[in-house]
């Protein structure tokens, strides 16, 4: 990994706006990375404060999972009107069994795991905070073009969970880049090349940890063959403890945002 300048004239006046996002506001403490064997892929060492990292997990857990977004364990009908997943999950004891049925949530453009078509009427509005992030990001790391976030899937891994080799090609504009925001536990993050004979490279993804795939690593193969166990080093990057019942959520749980552009401008 070949680390990454940023020279931008952005941080210098707008430390707020970081501090806002809960991003770290000193931009030398962005360690960012090109990942050289994959070209376009970009590797950012956790760049939020810890306070950052406990709104954005409680966002994904606690609102990002309400509707109007759309949810793996709606087909199961599970949800009255006006439940929502987290609330009822905490209710008692038998709703325990629910927590670990929610794999993910799909925000703005709704990912069609059939079709994988985007639809105009398959769609809801694209929280505005999680647009604010990505585009900051995005323009921190000089991308020459402003982000749009259209399409997100918040994805909830278990210590047991994969996610087998796939590129994401369903969005019309494939010249944009694709954020990856992960929280909680570490896992293993493999990306090869266009063909899955291409030997891949395993990066380690922390908690916070951050990965751009832009250019030719946007339509790589990767996946996720492992997620690890907490371990002192790797969860809870967070200086204080979350509270219950994000605590002993997160304690088995990794968190992935993946947030898209899907049309042209
Ligand atoms: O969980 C991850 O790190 C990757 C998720 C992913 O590739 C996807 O949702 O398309
Ligand atoms: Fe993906």
């Amino acid at each position: 990994m070949k680390p990454k300048i940023l020279t931008s004239e952005f941080f210098n006046d707008d430390k707020e706006i970081l501090d806002n996002l809960g991003l770290k506001s000193n931009i030398s403490d962005w360690k960012c990375y090109d990942v050289l064997n994959v070209p376009g892929l970009i590797f950012i060492k956790n760049p939020f404060t810890s306070i950052g990292q406990k709104y954005w997990l409680k966002r994904c857990i606690a609102d990002y999972t309400k509707k109007p977004n759309r949810l793996n364990i709606d087909a199961h009908r599970i949800l009255g009107d006006g439940e929502d997943w987290w609330t009822l999950s905490n209710k008692n004891e038998i709703n325990l069994k629910l927590r670990n049925q929610l794999r993910w949530a799909t925000l703005g453009y709704h990912h069609d795991w059939d079709t994988k078509v985007y639809s105009e009427t398959a769609k809801s509005e694209f929280p505005m905070d999680l647009s604010k992030l990505s585009k900051t990001i995005i323009k921190l790391l000089q991308f020459p073009d402003e982000f749009m976030a259209e399409a997100a899937i918040v994805n909830f891994y278990h210590p047991s969970s994969t996610l087998s080799g796939h590129t994401d090609h369903s969005e019309y504009n494939l010249s944009a880049p694709l954020l990856s925001i992960s929280f909680g536990l570490s896992a293993i993050f493999l990306i090869g090349g266009h063909s899955l004979d291409d030997k891949p490279v395993a990066i380690l993804l922390r908690s916070g940890d951050t990965i751009i795939m832009s250019k030719e690593s946007r339509l790589c193969y990767h996946g996720v063959p492992k997620v690890l166990l907490p371990k002192n080093d790797q969860y809870f990057n967070y200086d204080n403890e979350l509270e219950e019942p994000f605590k002993s959520y997160m304690q088995v749980t990794r968190i992935n945002i993946n947030v898209r552009q899907v049309n042209n401008v």
